[in-house]
């Protein structure tokens, strides 16, 4: 099993056609885009009665809310959180200067096919016989070798940002990680992994969502989870992000100025012992506005495995989750996708009954 997260899906290599059509010239949907039952299940606008919790991080009750957000739905926004908005602006420009490029010219930082940096179609669309009107660029350790390929005259400026941004992020996840934890009763001591700083690893996902002449059959980015921790989600002013919620279907999570959305991921899913469970969700797209995200996606060292918590755990709680490394997750996440959080479970509950959160059985594509 690989333990760096570089090499996670060296043993699954994913060949995708990153060559696929420049969906900002198209002017009718081709049916390798058209996707059935998008508007399934919806929470029906007149309908709904609740929505995604927003938290003042000033709040001296954060820690609790927090806690709450994350049991209840696995995904809150926050507002007051420190990043300033300059920066939520460059980096905007960033993904934008990027996603507007020649299709040629972003294919010479195409993902290559067993790497995880790199422009291209979602990872998970090999899971799908239909493509997503998407188009994304994983950054992972520095951009500059792609970068340079982007812009041969100019890669600086995107190396800076990129750079600055996922250090501002860094911080926030730092400080979102112990009021999750921290509401559990969870201190650093009882994480003997996670004492030393900026040991802990990301990766930056940019986003792109061309306008679509047909929203209502096309698909941004399919129904999934994030295997991080947790995941620190930019959106720009364009709506599409949905949560799945038991029982009222798809929740839009309207785009707040200034503020962040927080996903629970199924790392985070796996050290809670089921607690805070991962949050299944996707991204619509919009039939005038061209949509892009950056999603900061947080996870722990690379080589340490991850395993319910054992302040969590007793007779009546037992460890549902055997330990995992984040690039082993990946790449069981890589080969079985939606399967993967049950493939690592350890043991059913005593009822008996499927656990929701795991995802299993449930269709997420
Ligand atoms: C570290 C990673 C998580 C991720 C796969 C990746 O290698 C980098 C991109 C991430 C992302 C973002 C969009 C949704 C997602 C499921 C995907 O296809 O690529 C996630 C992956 C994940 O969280 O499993
Ligand atoms: O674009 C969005 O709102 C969702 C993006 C996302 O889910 C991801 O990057 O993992
Ligand atoms: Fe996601």
């Amino acid at each position: 099993m690989p333990s760096r997260i570089s090499d996670a899906f060296k043993a699954h290599p994913l060949h995708l056609n990153h060559r696929h059509l420049d969906l900002n010239s198209v002017q009718e949907l081709p049916d390798l885009y058209a996707w059935a039952g998008v508007d399934e299940n919806p929470s029906g606008d007149s309908l709904i009665t609740e929505s995604v919790p927003v938290i003042d991080l000033t709040d001296p009750n954060a820690s609790e809310l927090v806690g709450h957000a994350c049991k209840s739905w696995g995904v809150f926004q926050v507002t007051n959180h420190g990043i300033p908005g300059s920066l939520l602006d460059d980096i905007e420009s960033a993904g934008r200067s990027l996603f507007s490029l020649p299709a040629q010219q972003k294919l010479k930082a195409a993902r290559s096919p067993d790497g995880v940096a790199g422009y291209g179609l979602a990872r998970i669309s090999s899971f799908f016989n239909k493509l997503m009107w998407y188009e994304g660029f994983t950054i992972f350790g520095s951009p500059l070798e792609h970068a340079r390929q982007l812009w041969p005259q100019d890669y600086t400026k995107f190396c800076d940002v990129t750079e600055e941004f996922e250090k501002e992020m860094n911080q926030l996840a730092e400080r979102l990680m112990w009021l999750m934890l921290g509401s559990l009763g969870i201190t650093k001591e009882d994480l003997n992994w996670a004492g030393s700083k900026g040991d802990f690893k990301a990766a930056l996902q940019l986003n792109s969502y061309p306008a679509c002449p047909e929203p209502d059959r096309a698909m941004g980015l399919a129904a999934h989870t994030d295997s991080s921790l947790f995941t620190i989600l930019y959106q720009n002013t364009v709506s599409g992000l949905q949560v799945q919620r038991e029982g009222a279907g798809w929740i839009t999570v309207p785009p707040l100025p200034g503020a962040l959305v927080i996903n629970v991921g199924d790392l985070l899913h796996i050290l809670s012992n089921g607690v805070f469970p991962s949050v299944v969700h996707r991204a619509l797209v919009n039939r005038t506005k061209h949509r892009l995200s950056v999603a900061y996606l947080y996870g722990p060292p690379a080589g340490v495995p991850i395993s319910p918590v054992p302040k969590l755990v007793d007779s009546t709680h037992p460890p549902l989750y055997r330990p995992v490394t984040w690039s082993e997750y990946l790449c069981t996440k890589a080969k079985h996708f939606d399967k993967a959080l049950s493939l690592v479970r350890l043991c059913m509950p005593r009822n008996g009954f499927i656990d929701v959160n795991d995802h299993n059985g449930v269709k997420v594509g």
